[in-house]
């Protein structure tokens, strides 16, 4: 395949103190040769960090002005381009400083813009760390949300997924009702229009973007033991039961409400594409205890491809200099990535 049509995909390097820039640099120059990846991140620190890894891995960086008036340069896959987004200060590995979190922030509104503009097919985001841009003044909490009002998306879904890891009998999938918001809260964040929301996203997305004919979904209920008939909570019978039957009535593949703590056997997920959790934690602690390292990201229901790791910045790591971080989640969330472009490429 010429290089001209390999798939571009912007990666956003994450959180400049975590392991993101250094899993960034080493996932894109693995993969140089599959797609073409572009990191967004400050291009001075990268280069070093790049030269500590490996002295033979060469980025080119460009600024965003020349992007703006040129458009992505043409490259070989000798070099790896590098969008710069200048950081405001100086980083020391594990170390968070909240005055980079506008700088990383600005990494995501680039990589939007990179896609808007059709420089780019995808975005892959390396972690970042929600508290340091929440401590930079401005209200965050996640990749997902963000993207979502950047995009004036009004309902997105998380979705994580392994088909990676071999000692899993069939693909992982585990979508999420709520995604980051105080365990408080999240009773009062299941509502029916949302929810039912969610299942056409998750049964329109498996089918476009993952190419699942029919996508059979499973649903937990959010009490222990799905409620217990109302004895342990009422929202499965006066929510979810209901929005269940409503998408059976439209003829979405959805069943339950299950009780999350033995639905997560192989006779039930022999017998589903995807798993539609309550919370975060209820469904993403099964997945990373499957999967950890091998699994991504994917938000649904975007008008553009997005996909990130499945782990965070790991500082105890990036403490530790470069070469302790696994590249799994990032090479898989990458090739997940160019994957779904691929499809839209060709279409
Ligand atoms: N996609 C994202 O942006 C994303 C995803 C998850 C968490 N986060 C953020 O990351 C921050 C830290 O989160 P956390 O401490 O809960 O989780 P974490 O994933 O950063 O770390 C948990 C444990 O896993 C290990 N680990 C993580 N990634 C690894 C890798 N690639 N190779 C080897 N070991 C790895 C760490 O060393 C640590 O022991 C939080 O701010 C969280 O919000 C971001
Ligand atoms: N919920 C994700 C996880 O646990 O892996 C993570 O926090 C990243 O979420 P965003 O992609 O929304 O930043």
């Amino acid at each position: 395949m010429p290089d001209s049509r390999l798939p571009v995909i912007a990666v956003t390097v994450g959180e400049p103190a975590g392991i993101g820039p250094e899993i960034s640099i080493r996932a894109a120059w693995a993969l140089r040769q599959q797609m073409r990846p572009v990191l967004i991140g400050d291009a001075a620190y990268l280069a070093m960090l790049a030269n500590e890894i490996d002295p033979s891995i060469r980025l080119m960086g460009i600024s965003l002005q020349a992007m703006r008036n040129a458009g992505l340069p043409a490259t070989d896959q000798q070099r790896v381009t590098v969008i710069d987004c200048p950081l405001n200060a100086h980083v020391i590995a594990g170390q968070l400083d909240p005055r980079n979190g506008r700088a990383v922030l600005q990494t995501l509104d680039v990589a939007v813009e990179s896609v808007q503009q059709g420089w780019c097919d995808a975005i892959v985001t390396a972690p970042l760390q929600k508290s340091t841009i929440n401590q930079a003044g401005v209200r965050f909490s996640g990749h997902t949300e963000y993207l979502a009002e950047k995009t004036q998306t009004p309902q997105v879904v998380m979705m994580l997924a392994c088909d990676a890891n071999p000692q899993l009998p069939q693909p992982l999938r585990v979508a999420l009702a709520t995604t980051h918001l105080p365990l408080r809260e999240v009773p009062d964040a299941i509502r029916s229009d949302e929810l039912l929301r969610t299942m056409q996203i998750i049964d329109a997305d498996l089918r476009q973007k993952m190419g699942i004919a029919h996508p059979r979904i499973l649903v937990t209920g959010l009490n222990p033991h799905a409620g217990e008939n109302g004895y342990l909570g009422r929202e499965e019978i006066d929510i979810i039961a209901p929005v269940i039957a409503q998408a059976q009535a439209l003829g979405l593949q959805v069943s339950g409400p299950y009780p999350a703590d033995t639905l997560f056997q192989q006779k039930y997920l022999a017998q589903a594409d995807c798993v539609l959790a309550m919370y975060h934690d209820q469904g993403l602690t099964v997945l990373k205890h499957a999967s950890f390292g091998l699994g991504v990201n994917i938000t649904l229901g975007l008008s553009l491809i997005r996909t990130s790791v499945d782990h965070g910045t790991a500082l105890d790591l990036a403490a530790q200099g470069v070469g302790h971080a696994d590249t799994g989640s990032m090479q898989v969330a990458l090739r997940t990535a160019a994957a779904m472009a691929m499809t839209n490429i060709k279409k």
